[in-house]
C-alpha cells in the first residue's frame, strides 16, 4: 500500500463506512469509521477483543512478551498500572527543562539557509529527548552506539527484504524466529561465531541483540548503583505491583524498550506534520506566534502556560485530526461481533480507521481544508477524535507526546524564522506502521535565533540529559 490515504479513500467511496481488506499473511481486516462502531470496539470487553496479540504480530519482536503493549486482559492492566505513574499530569512538568534545553541544543545546530529535513531533525531531536527520560543522564558512551544500533534497526525493518518476510511468513513465525534466533552458535572447535552476518535478515537481529544488551546492561548497572533520580529507570526500579511485587529485568528492558520505541517515532512523525501545516499557512503561523510570544520566555511557569494555550492546542489536534500518525488501530475479535449490520466471526481482525473517521464530512465539516478554529471551545468526541486510540489500551503516552510538541513548536516558533523549501506538496506516504510526509518536510531557517530563551530554566528544571 504505497499510497494508503487514496486507498483507504477508495475503499470507503466504493464500499462504505464498513469494509474487509486482506494484507499479506494477516487474517482479513474489517474496517471501521462511522463513531457508532468505533464506540462498540473501544468499549469491548477483554472477553470480546485483545490488542496484545495483534500488537505481538506486528511489532513483538522488538518489544517482547511483558511489553504492556503485548499483554491482554488482568495482566496488562498491571503492566499498566506499573508503567503509567512516569507519564502523569503531574510528572510531566520535571521533564520540560530537559525538552528545552534539547530543543535549544537542535536550534543551534540548524544550518541558516540551506534547506534540511524537519523530519529527520524531530526524528533525532525526540529520540534524545525520550532517551534522556528514559535512562536518565547518560555518558556519549551509551547514547551514540544506542543511536547507531537503532538507527540501523530502522533502516533494515524498512528494508524490501522485510517487507517481503513481514508479507509472506505467517506473523508469528517472523516473530518467533526474530525472538528466538540466538546471535552466535558455537561451532565446535571453530569456537562461536557470529551467524548474523550469513542469515538472511542478519542485520536485524545483529541490531536487536545490540540494542537488548545494552539495555540489560544498564538494568544491571542501575540495580547495584544507590543512583535513583527523575528518570523513568528510576521509577521502574522501585515500582511495586498491587501484589507487592517489583518488576523483573526482562520486564524493565521490555516497558523501557516499549516506551522508547513507541514514544519517538511517532512524536517525530507528528511534529514533522505540524511543522509542514504551520508553514503551508502564514496565517496559523502567524496566530500561533502571536499566542506563544505572549508568554515571556523567563517566566518562571513558561513550559505550563505554553502547554494550556488554547490556540497551540487547537492547532496540535487539528494537525492530528488531518494527518494522523497512526492509521488505524487494531483488535483482534476473541468472539463474534456485532458491529451496525455486520456479524463478524471471532479471530478477525477489527481495525477503527482513524484516517477515514477523521476525514467524515458529516462531523468534520470541510475535512480537507485545515482549520484549527474548529476545536477552539469544544470538546472532542473521543469516537470521532481518536489519534492515539482508545479505550482502556488508549496510548499512555498522549499527555507526554502532547506537552512536548507543545513546548518544542512553541520554542522553534519563538527563536527561528523557517520557511518551507519550495517546491510540491507532501505525499502521505506509508512509513513503517505510520503515516509521514513523503519527502520528509524540506525547511529553511532563515534567521538565527532572535534572543537567548531560558534553555533549561522555568517550570522544574531537568538535566540536558546525555550531556
Ligand atoms: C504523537 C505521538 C503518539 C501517537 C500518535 C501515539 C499513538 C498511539 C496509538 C494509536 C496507540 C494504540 C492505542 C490503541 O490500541 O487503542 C498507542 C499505544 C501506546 N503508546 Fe503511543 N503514541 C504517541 C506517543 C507515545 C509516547 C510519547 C509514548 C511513551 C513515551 C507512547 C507509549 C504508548 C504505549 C506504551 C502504548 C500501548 C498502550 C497499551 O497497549 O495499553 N506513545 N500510541
Amino acid at each position: 500500500m504505497f499510497n494508503p490515504g487514496s486507498f483507504l479513500d477508495r475503499c470507503h467511496r466504493q464500499f462504505g463506512d464498513t469494509f474487509t481488506a486482506r494484507f499479506g499473511s494477516y487474517p482479513p481486516s474489517v474496517f471501521v469509521s462511522h463513531p457508532e462502531d468505533i464506540k462498540r470496539v473501544f468499549l469491548a470487553s477483554s472477553d470480546e477483543v485483545s490488542a496484545g496479540e495483534a500488537n505481538t504480530n506486528l511489532m513483538g519482536f522488538l518489544f517482547g512478551q511483558s511489553s504492556v503493549l503485548s499483554l491482554d486482559g488482568k495482566s496488562h492492566l498491571r503492566a499498566r498500572r506499573m508503567v503509567m505513574p512516569p507519564f502523569h499530569s503531574e510528572r510531566l512538568r520535571t521533564y520540560y527543562g530537559s525538552m528545552r534545553a534539547r530543543t535549544d541544543e537542535a536550534i543551534r545546530r540548524w544550518p541558516v539557509g540551506r534547506p534540511f529535513s524537519m523530519h529527520e531533525e524531530m526524528h533525532r531531536l525526540t529520540f534524545d529527548i525520550i532517551l534522556g527520560i528514559l535512562f536518565g543522564p547518560q555518558e556519549r558512551e551509551f547514547y551514540e552506539p544506542f543511536r547507531s544500533l537503532v538507527a540501523e534497526l530502522v533502516k533494515q525493518t524498512e528494508s524490501p527484504l522485510f517487507h517481503a518476510l513481514f508479507a509472506m511468513l505467517p506473523s508469528e513465525q517472523l516473530t518467533a524466529w526474530l525472538t528466538r534466533s540466538p546471535a552466535r552458535v558455537s561451532l565446535g572447535p571453530l569456537g562461536e561465531r557470529d551467524i548474523t552476518r550469513i542469515l538472511p535478515g542478519g542485520a536485524i537481529l545483529r541490531a536487536k541483540h545490540g540494542i537488548d544488551a545494552m539495555v540489560y546492561g544498564e538494568i544491571t548497572r542501575r540495580r547495584a548503583s544507590p543512583y535513583r533520580g527523575d528518570d523513568v529507570l528510576s521509577t521502574f526500579l522501585d515500582a511495586k505491583g498491587e501484589d507487592g511485587r517489583g518488576m523483573s529485568d526482562a520486564e524493565l528492558h521490555d516497558q523501557l524498550i516499549t516506551l522508547f520505541i513507541a514514544g519517538h517515532d511517532t512524536t517525530a512523525t507528528a511534529l514533522s506534520w505540524a511543522f509542514y501545516h504551520l508553514l503551508k499557512q502564514p496565517g496559523v503561523l502567524g496566530k500561533l506566534r502571536a499566542e506563544v510570544n505572549h508568554v515571556p520566555a523567563d517566566d518562571e511557569a513558561w513550559g505550563h502556560r505554553i502547554c494550556e494555550l488554547p490556540y497551540l492546542d487547537a492547532f496540535i489536534k487539528e494537525t492530528m485530526r488531518l494527518t494522523p500518525v497512526a492509521p488505524i488501530i487494531i483488535r483482534i475479535l476473541q468472539q463474534p461481533l456485532t458491529i451496525g449490520k455486520y456479524e463478524i466471526p471471532a479471530g478477525s481482525y477489527v481495525t477503527p480507521c482513524v484516517y477515514l473517521t477523521h476525514r467524515r464530512p458529516d462531523v468534520w465539516p470541510e475535512p480537507e481544508r485545515f482549520r484549527p478554529e474548529r476545536f477552539l471551545g469544544t470538546k472532542t468526541n473521543p469516537y470521532e477524535f481518536f489519534p492515539f486510540g482508545g479505550g482502556v489500551r488508549r496510548c499512555l503516552g498522549a499527555s507526554f507526546a502532547l506537552h512536548e510538541m507543545k513546548l518544542l513548536l512553541a520554542q522553534v516558533i519563538s527563536r527561528t524564522e523557517l520557511r518551507l523549501e519550495p517546491g510540491p506538496d507532501e505525499p502521505i506516504a506509508r512509513k513503517g506502521l505510520f503515516l509521514a510526509p513523503g519527502r520528509g518536510v524540506s525547511v529553511i531557517v532563515d534567521g538565527r535565533p532572535k534572543r537567548r530563551s531560558a534553555g533549561g530554566s522555568g517550570d522544574q528544571p531537568g538535566a540536558a540529559a546525555g550531556t
